[in-house]
């Protein structure tokens, strides 16, 4: 079967459409367009600024997409798969768009650890979890890795041991668990990137359908690797008043009871990440080098405007669950932002959903802004 996407045209096996997991083929999810769409805006982006980069590592081939896409823009690629159907297909998907490239039917551990090599942008977009290739990439990238992260349900605190055993972390199943995982995915990579003295800053990240996207900047000293640290903690959440509150610091302990409503079962994550989930003005940059013949440019750029103007606050508030806790009919969000800006706290909107905001104030401040409002 054909596909297009952007500028090139491959071949997927028939059976890969079913998404992650498919019986047989290579795979293929048509679905992941808007994560590999968004991907080639960051390479032009981060390219124009840093013309020195220009090696791309696409570590989990299957079909090549994101490696062909890559080289279309110009990047030097190599690829690897540890199938070899996988190799051969995208191998030929580089030569049905007349690019170069090279193609490894290797671990890409090994490739990572081949001191031979040098990458500058390392794309991990592997089965499930990305713990596994965290190591060698962090170890042995220059600058930019692009991690994807799809198993939501370990990440968010859904499947809690899982989430405990892969990620050294404490995930709770929090209403805002989307924005749970992504922290939980910061934290385990900012922490293995510091093993090797290297500091990471998250530019671009967004959680999508169900997994989870981070692009991040490396730095390599280790008072860089220090500083990523610096942005660790803990926050601590109330599932009755939906109270939260967070900390920075790797030792800092659970909460007996909640400070707002009394209630005694606040749950406490962490180590989370406390820090910027992305640069404003990356964003819009990335936002700039999207082009229409995306086949997610419409949802891309909207996407990446709401990140673009995201507060970084390191959790959001679902406001229809807030009304509904105060018996009333929600308010338009324009409105219901208005309403708090206008009693001093900054607010925005975020992608994690149309229902959602970010705030600094707390659940009182918010009750409070909206009761004089009324
Ligand atoms: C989710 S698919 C990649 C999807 C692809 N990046 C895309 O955008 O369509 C994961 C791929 O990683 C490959 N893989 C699994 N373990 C690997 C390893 N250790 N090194 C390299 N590739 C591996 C699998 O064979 C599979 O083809």
């Amino acid at each position: 079967m054909d596909v297009s996407e952007g500028a090139v045209s491959i071949e997927v096996p028939e059976a890969s459409g079913g998404g992650e997991g498919a019986a047989s083929g290579v795979f293929f999810n048509p679905d992941q367009e808007l994560n590999r769409d968004i991907t080639v805006a960051v390479l032009r982006a981060f390219g124009d600024r840093e013309e020195r980069a220009e090696r791309y590592f696409d570590a989990t081939a299957a079909s090549g997409i994101r490696g062909v896409r890559a080289a279309a823009e110009g990047w030097d690629v190599t690829m690897a798969d540890v199938d070899a159907d996988a190799v051969s297909l995208a191998r030929d998907n580089l030569d049905r768009n007349d690019l170069e490239g090279e193609v490894l039917l290797q671990d890409a551990n090994a490739v990572l650890h081949d001191v031979d090599r040098v990458f500058d942008v390392v794309d991990v977009d592997p089965f499930g979890s990305p713990v596994p290739f965290a190591d060698a990439a962090f170890a042995n990238t220059r600058d930019l890795v692009c991690v994807t992260a799809t198993d939501t349900a370990p990440l968010c605190g859904a499947h809690f041991e899982s989430g405990v055993r892969r990620y050294s972390a404490v995930p709770r199943n929090t209403e805002d668990h989307a924005e749970m995982g992504l922290r939980v995915l910061l934290s385990t990579l900012a922490r293995t990137a510091a093993r090797y003295d290297v500091g990471v800053r998250p530019v671009l990240s967004h959680v999508t359908d169900h997994y989870v996207r981070t692009y991040l900047e490396l730095d390599h000293r280790a008072t860089d690797a220090d500083a990523a640290l610096d942005e660790l903690g803990n926050v601590h959440h109330c599932p009755e008043c939906l109270y939260r509150e967070w900390e920075y610091g790797l030792l800092e302990g659970e909460r007996q009871g909640c400070p707002h409503c009394g209630g005694d079962n606040v749950v406490t994550a962490g180590p989370v990440w406390l820090g910027p989930a992305h640069d404003a003005d990356f964003v819009r940059d990335v936002r700039e080098h999207l082009s229409e013949e995306m086949g997610r440019f419409d949802r891309a750029r909207d996407t990446l405007e709401t990140i673009a103007d995201e507060l970084h606050v390191p959790f959001h508030y679902n406001q229809h669950k807030l009304y509904k806790r105060w018996g009333e009919s929600a308010i338009a969000m324009d409105d219901f932002l208005a309403v708090l800006r206008d009693a001093g706290h900054e607010a925005s909107r975020t992608h994690f959903g149309g229902t959602r905001f970010k705030t600094e104030a707390d659940v009182g401040e918010i009750r409070e802004a909206v009761l004089a409002a009324n």
